[in-house]
């Protein structure tokens, strides 16, 4: 057996004048302790991009129907030049149906920042606009006052410029003495009813405005949870669903890669299953997770550890989990974790061909494929810009049908961090729980996002699927 994480058909180990020497003593070691060790590694030369890595396009459009969706990509692309040379330079593990390929580069979260684009009325309407802060929404009725009661308003300005005028009154009876008094007593007498009137008016103005403001406040809540735009929960959490499966119709993304007949998509849509993997194996996998991450973790709110590259989230960059230390891991996983992740893998795939009507046999694993942790720790670099809209096939290439295995539970892990299909008029959301297996068509006609996660730490696995046999990988196992 193999000390180390390998993929299928690889025989290259790490280089060992690559690896930090000394301080490894244990896979235990964590976040300051790795990254002073880390440190110490010499940076390697950074060799070409691999064969087949598509180079971060700045602008990419693509038609849905009518509209026109512009999807823009941060500068620099998903992967900063630092990034990229870690991974460039790592132990190429990655194994395409049965041939040797240099490591990918890692998956992270797509840095996409989604916009669109299309003629008139009829354009989709993709919400990306910031939420108002929680705050601010609460007191967004009370805007409304003006136009609820304006003559109360203005009587309720005239009762307190009466009382001021009264109170006046009162400070310069005192500095002069009696002879004011008949003035004060007549503006008392004429303040009086008009404060009263306007008083009541104000209180009652201002009960109404506070009850709009709740109701408001009720709607926020409910809508923050959204935050943004209408929305309809396609899984909440808590409920368990057999197989559901809603049709959209397909982009024509898919027409300009070649077409895999029996396997690229004819059919587009997007299905939830809680009956695929029990939430036990869920548990499992999450500590593998877990585990794996433990040894690194990005200083913003996004880590990823990709198990077949090795690509993990350190600091502000990625190092490759494998180059970086090498025998060390050995401990962190077990023969059993990627029995288990082959397992849950298969389950997946055999799903997705059910629902689409297709053979699982002509479907192939693809990179990337990884797990992610969030929380609510700002970010750092774009690469922990989780939360953007985007397009699988474009961010990932290779991707045909996309799946997400659910590790942790919204709502009692973390808040936020709901996943959300961005759809013309009415977002689709999903809820994650511990099991909950989430899979679509990766084209446009499946645009998304994740909400921010605004406690708690949430952890999914992405595993994703392509018709092209060029395209496909290995499981990860242990050797
Ligand atoms: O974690 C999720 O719910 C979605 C992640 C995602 O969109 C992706 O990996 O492309
Ligand atoms: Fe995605």
């Amino acid at each position: 057996m193999c000390p180390k994480l390998c993929t299928s058909g690889t025989t290259s180990s790490p280089s060992a004048a690559a690896r930090p020497s000394s301080s490894f003593s244990s896979w235990r070691l964590r976040g300051d302790a790795v990254r002073a060790a880390l440190r110490a590694v010499p940076a390697n030369p950074a060799p070409p991009l691999p064969v087949g890595v598509r180079r971060p396009q700045r602008l990419q459009r693509r038609r849905v129907g009518k509209r026109v969706l512009v999807l823009q990509q941060q500068p620099g692309g998903a992967h900063s030049a630092e990034q990229r040379q870690h991974l460039r330079s790592g132990s190429g593990r990655a194994v395409g149906a049965g041939r040797a390929e240099r490591s990918p580069l890692p998956p992270p979260f797509s840095p996409h920042l989604g916009q669109v684009r299309g003629a008139g009325r009829s354009a989709l309407q993709v919400q990306v606009h910031q939420a108002l802060p929680h705050r601010a929404r609460w007191l967004r009725p009370l805007s409304l006052l003006p136009a609820l009661c304006p003559g109360s308003l203005s009587a309720a300005r005239r009762a307190h410029r009466s009382a001021v005028a009264a109170m006046a009154a009162v400070a310069a009876r005192r500095r002069t003495g009696g002879g004011e008094r008949r003035r004060q007593g007549s503006a008392r007498r004429n303040a009086g009813p008009l404060e009263a009137r306007g008083g009541r008016l104000w209180a009652a103005c201002f009960v109404s405005a506070a009850l709009v403001a709740a109701a408001g406040g009720l709607l926020a809540w409910s809508s923050r949870s959204a935050e943004d735009g209408v929305a309809e929960v396609l899984a909440r959490r808590g409920e368990t669903l057999l197989d559901k499966f809603v049709e959209v119709p397909c982009s024509g993304d898919y027409d300009g890669y070649r077409r895999f007949e029996g396997c690229t998509p004819r059919r587009c849509g997007r299905g939830v299953s809680d009956v695929v993997i029990t939430r036990e194996e869920a548990e499992r996998i999450r500590r593998v997770a877990e585990r794996g991450l433990s040894l690194g973790g990005s200083d913003g709110g996004a880590s990823i550890l990709d198990l077949h590259s090795g690509a993990l989230s350190l600091g502000k960059q990625f190092v490759n989990l494998y180059r970086y230390f090498g025998d060390k891991i050995q401990g962190i996983f077990t023969e059993e974790d990627f029995a288990l992740y082959r397992d849950v893998r298969q389950r997946i795939q055999q799903k997705i061909a059910q629902a689409f009507g297709i053979s699982s046999s002509s479907m192939y694993l693809t990179k990337p494929t990884f797990f992610s942790r969030i929380n609510s720790t700002e970010a750092k670099t774009t690469h922990d810009e989780y939360w953007h809209p985007h397009i699988d096939k474009v961010t990932y290439g290779s991707f045909d049908y996309t799946s997400l295995l659910y590790l942790s539970d919204y709502a009692e892990d973390f808040g936020g961090g709901r996943f959300v299909f961005m759809d013309a008029g009415s977002n689709k959301t999903i809820e994650p729980q511990a099991g909950r297996v989430s899979f679509f068509t990766s084209g446009s006609e499946n645009l998304h996002r994740v909400e921010k996660v605004h406690w708690g730490t949430r952890y999914a696995i992405t595993i994703s699927f392509t018709c092209n046999p060029d395209h496909g990988i290995g499981d990860p196992v242990l050797m």
